[in-house]
């Protein structure tokens, strides 16, 4: 098939809202097939200065396609892109069952064996895409999508970062560390590691902090730092200024407890050298099996 272009395709309702782009449900009139279709406005994108996120998610989301790993399918997938003279377009998954927030608010939290399946994923496609370098420095349950069998779909790669592999002098670390001062870039407040905050170096373990947040929430219903305002949060969180509630899983205490620490080193997992072997193997998930999970039937949200 040729270049695809909007015509190719019949919009329907808004699935999701960017700070610059809308996510439209459509259907390919040529295989009938449900797509979620990712539209940036052209003059937005370069009025907020966001062409290079742009750029980033579309480089991120071809190198998850290219480097598939059979038990990490975890990904949304961008089938093509096209453009028209005021809009970018990604065709990407559509993921029928949406955000995985709504689930963790609609029964207040969740069970144990929900909180070590849907963390286990998390955790699995955090594996996959640090193995290539990918960090997503924004993860959060309204970037993870549920498809149509309950399994997850990590979306919005617009934040990530890609780590390259060749060895960089110190001028090069100079120079990228005044970049960051002046990148202004931090993801959303409640998941945001201290390393984003005050030196905005992102690694790997950023998107462990974030996981340690999306654990807590999965248990407790709420977010571990949460405040009037996004100041307040951001000194809770350099505070490391949280508590885990009565009734919180001694078992799942103890991981959140060495996932939110504020040396990003010394968070569980980050010396980990290929993989996090030492987060799977935390008591929390005894007995689970990570390179199956894609295909067990997931726990069902009660
Ligand atoms: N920033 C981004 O990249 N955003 C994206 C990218 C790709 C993408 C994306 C967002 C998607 C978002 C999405 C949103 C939805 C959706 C929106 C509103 C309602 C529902 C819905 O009712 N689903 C049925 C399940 N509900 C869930 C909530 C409780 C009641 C039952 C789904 C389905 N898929 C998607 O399917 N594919």
């Amino acid at each position: 098939a040729g270049k695809r272009s909007s015509k190719d395709f019949i919009f329907g309702r808004v699935i999701g809202e960017g700070s610059f782009s809308t996510v439209y449900l459509a259907k390919d009139i040529h295989t009938s097939k449900e797509l979620a279709i990712k539209v940036c406005d052209k003059r937005h994108v370069i009025r907020e200065k966001k062409a290079e996120y742009i750029k980033r998610e579309k480089e991120v989301l071809n190198m998850l396609s290219v480097n598939f790993k059979a038990t990490a399918p975890f990904f949304v997938k961008l089938y093509c892109t096209f453009q028209d003279p005021d809009r970018l377009y990604f065709t990407l998954t559509y993921a029928k069952n949406g955000e995985l927030l709504p689930y963790i608010t609609r029964v207040g939290c969740f069970d144990i064996d929900c909180t070590r399946f849907y963390s286990a994923e998390i955790l699995q496609a955090l594996e996959h895409m640090h193995s290539l370098g990918i960090i997503h420095r924004d993860l959060k349950p309204e970037n993870i999508l549920l498809n149509e069998e309950m399994h997850i779909l990590i979306t919005d790669f617009g934040s990530s970062k890609i780590l390259n592999a060749t060895h960089r002098g110190q001028d090069v670390e100079n120079e990228e560390r005044a970049v960051r001062r002046r990148n202004s870039f931090v993801g959303t407040a409640q998941y945001v590691s201290p390393e984003l905050l005050t030196d905005k170096s992102a690694s790997p373990a950023s998107d462990l902090w974030a996981l340690g947040c999306i654990i807590y929430q999965m248990v407790a219903g709420v977010t571990p730092f949460h405040a009037g305002s996004e100041y307040m949060i951001f000194q809770k969180i350099l505070k490391l200024d949280y508590i885990c509630p009565d009734g919180f899983s001694p078992s799942a205490k103890d991981l959140v407890d060495k996932l939110l620490v504020l040396e990003s080193s010394n968070r569980l997992g980050a010396c980990d050298k290929e993989g996090y072997p030492s987060i799977k193997s935390h008591p929390f998930y005894q007995g689970m099996d990570f390179e199956t999970l894609h295909q067990q039937t997931p726990p069902v949200i009660s």
